[in-house]
């Protein structure tokens, strides 16, 4: 309050806040960016709330948040720890270097397609794979197993582990609010967080080491394939050749870090895709007449054919546009008091970029809910789409350094999926058409159900392909 009495500024609007709890009862318990969309109505573009003391700021217009976290970006700073992180993601993920993984990501997807093809009700299982297995590979240059014949890879079941642990963990986020709860006794009713916080702590030290120490194992057997990592740990190495446990705690780190954060975000993605087309039947047979005909059919697309693809391409953007799988993205904390507009923000406010309104805007986006590759193929007007890169990956320095490979590892994994199979809405008993499922969790990562549907293989030649890919597979295991 003297702060802010010295500026002699308002803070920007918001919802008027209740004495000491301030505006704790306006905050939804789920769907946060569809409440803070709404607040804009009333309040404009940016509105500000207190819960508890925590200042929090919603940034609902691209405009705002080009200006607040791309020219401002200096008053949401990152520490060294993430500034060495990012530069060691930047080195493996840049856009130079992602088509080194192009024959990676074409390999895995063909064995996601045999998955989809063998063994159809866990297409979730199938989808979730492809990204991980392309990920460690790139990262750990380890093989996963395949899911196909149910072997749980450990390493995958450690980290899947991990992620939903972490997504858990937004349950406490109360403890934001009352820090002092952390002090009470693990017997006390209602502190299950604090054996939850012990488990979680154990686990995430297994995702950040075992994979990370069995990569050094094979480097010292000269197994190893070139891999971040095994880069990192050269490129660390000191003058007496070894690298130091601070090096090796954080290249460990950076390389769980692009596990999580590039499985469930890639996975969700192409989940979406495939409720689209259950949704609209209209946009699988456009894709595949686009691939039939640029490709001929029954051949599967390589990246060479992505130029070519345009309403392919198209689907992919809407595809990350329609449900937008961080629609607040990851929340920042002002370092320092600032002033936008006339308005007062204090250091120490969340802010939280509304990806999710932005790309809903109905001026930008006619018709936001419903999923129309082709505003993607329209010429680009002044009121016309924001291009979904500048929005759905965040911004400014703390922008997404895997979106390179997002972008690639779903443009790859949706051309294939609709060259090689009709998808649609399984039947029930009765002969009834089951609806697909919009059932999305509301953690800060999105994860979609799967509904009940059937892949039938669009022509013999993919069948074939993938046939053959299997075969070799099992002749080199
Ligand atoms: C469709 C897929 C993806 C989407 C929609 C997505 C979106 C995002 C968003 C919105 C953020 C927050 C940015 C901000 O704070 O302003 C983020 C951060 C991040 N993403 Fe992604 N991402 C995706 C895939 C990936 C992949 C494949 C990787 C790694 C290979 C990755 C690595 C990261 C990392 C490490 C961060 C934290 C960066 C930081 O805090 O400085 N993401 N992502």
């Amino acid at each position: 309050y003297l702060r802010r009495r010295k500026h002699g500024l308002p803070y920007p609007p918001g919802p008027k806040p209740l004495p000491i709890i301030g505006n704790a009862l306006d905050l939804p318990e789920s769907h946060l960016w569809l409440k803070a969309g709404e607040w804009s109505k009333t309040y404009g573009d940016l509105v500000f709330l207190k819960a508890f003391g925590q200042p929090m700021l919603f940034i609902n217009s691209y405009d705002i948040a080009f200006d607040l976290l791309e020219r401002r970006s200096g008053f949401l700073p990152y520490g060294e720890r993430m500034r060495k992180y990012r530069a060691m993601f930047h080195k493996f993920f840049q856009p130079i270097v992602v088509p080194e993984y192009h024959s990676i990501m074409e390999n895995e997807v063909l064995k996601m397609l045999r998955g989809l093809r063998e063994d159809p009700e866990q297409y979730d299982k199938h989808v979730r794979r492809f990204p991980g297995a392309v990920v460690m590979k790139n990262v750990y240059g380890y093989e996963v197993k395949n899911v196909v014949k149910n072997e749980n890879d450990p390493y995958v079941a450690m980290g899947e582990a991990c992620i939903s642990g972490a997504f858990d963990v937004e349950d406490y986020l109360f403890l934001d609010f009352f820090p002092w709860m952390r002090f009470l006794p693990e017997w006390f009713p209602g502190a299950s967080f604090i054996g939850e916080g012990k488990k979680m702590r154990k686990l995430s030290r297994a995702v950040q080491f075992d994979a990370h120490n069995m990569t050094k194992e094979r480097m010292k057997k000269g197994e190893a394939p070139i891999c971040m990592t095994t880069v990192l740990l050269e490129d660390h190495k000191e003058k007496d050749g070894n690298v130091s446990a601070e090096e090796d705690l954080h290249i460990a780190s950076a390389s769980a870090i692009a596990y999580a954060a590039a499985v469930d975000t890639t996975a969700s993605t192409i989940m979406t895709f495939i409720l689209a087309v259950l949704e609209d039947q209209e946009i699988q047979r456009k894709g595949q007449e686009e691939l039939d005909r640029v490709l001929g059919k029954g051949c599967l697309p390589t990246f060479a054919d992505r130029e070519s693809l345009p309403y392919v391409q198209a689907i992919c953007y809407e595809v990350i546009r329609w449900e937008p799988i961080l629609p607040l993205g990851l929340v920042h904390a002002t370092s320092a008091d600032d002033v936008y507009n006339g308005q007062f923000i204090p250091a120490g406010t969340m802010v939280f970029g509304n990806t999710w309104h932005i790309l809903h805007d109905p001026v930008r986006f006619p018709e936001p809910d419903a999923f129309k590759p082709e505003r993607w193929l329209e010429p680009e007007s002044e009121h016309g789409p924001i291009p979904v890169h500048k929005v759905a990956f965040g911004f400014g320095r703390r922008i997404c350094p895997g979106r390179h490979w997002a972008d690639n590892a779903v443009f790859i994994a949706i051309a294939s999926i609709l060259a090689s199979f009709n998808i649609e809405r399984a039947k029930d008993a009765n002969g009834m058409l089951i609806q697909p499922t919009h059932n999305y969790s509301a953690k800060t990562v999105r994860h979609l159900d799967p509904s009940k549907c059937v892949f039938t293989p669009r022509t013999s030649k993919v069948v074939d392909t993938v046939r053959m890919y299997s075969m070799q597979q099992r002749y080199e295991s």
